[in-house]
């Protein structure tokens, strides 16, 4: 099976958040490729990867990247399908910075902008959006969603068990 999602980052500062959606790509089965490229600082480079990202079969980008955050909307200037944007947090601007640069796309250029630090939604959008040709994968999309439920509900019992006092003691 090849790659069908692109991960990509402006530096190896935001990887605890983009590993996030590599780790639920992961638990949905989805392939994908993980790499570091600046827009900023290696515009060549960044130009070579976006323009080969549809031939090597990618139906989605996901593109994470911090303060005046170009990233994903330059890969979503240049690759035709769905590109996902994570806005990094950052200690100046609490993250706004990366939100408003990434989320304020022109019109004609959109860019589905989850929230700041929000790799693993990230992860699950992508699955999404191939799940809606895939029978299999949205198997498993259902199969996650009713384990996050399982999860609510033993939480919910474990705090009528003990008590709210004992239970945020852990
Ligand atoms: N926003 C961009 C781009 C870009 O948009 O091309 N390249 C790097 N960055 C961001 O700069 C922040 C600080 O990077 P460093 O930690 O390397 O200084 C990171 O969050 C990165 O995504």
């Amino acid at each position: 099976m090849s790659a069908k999602v692109g991960i990509v980052m402006g530096s190896d500062s935001d990887l605890a958040v983009m590993s996030k959606a590599a780790d639920v790509l992961e638990e949905l089965g989805v392939e994908f490729e993980m790499t570091i490229i600046s827009a900023h600082r290696e515009p060549d480079v960044f130009f070579e990867y976006a323009k080969s990202a549809e031939s090597k079969g990618w139906k989605v980008i996901i593109a994470g990247a911090g303060m005046a955050a170009h990233l994903p909307g330059m890969c979503a200037a240049i690759f035709p399908m769905p590109v996902i944007g994570v806005p990094m947090h950052t200690t100046s601007l609490g993250g706004r910075d990366s939100l408003y640069s990434i989320v304020q796309m022109p019109s004609g250029i959109p860019v589905a902008t989850v929230a700041i630090n929000g790799g693993a939604n990230a992860g699950i959008l992508a699955a999404k959006i191939l799940a809606t040709s895939d029978e299999a994968l949205l198997g498993r999309l259902k199969a996650y969603s009713e384990k996050m439920k399982d999860q609510v509900v033993e939480k919910a019992k474990k705090l009528d068990e003990v008590g709210y006092k004992n239970y945020t003691k852990g």
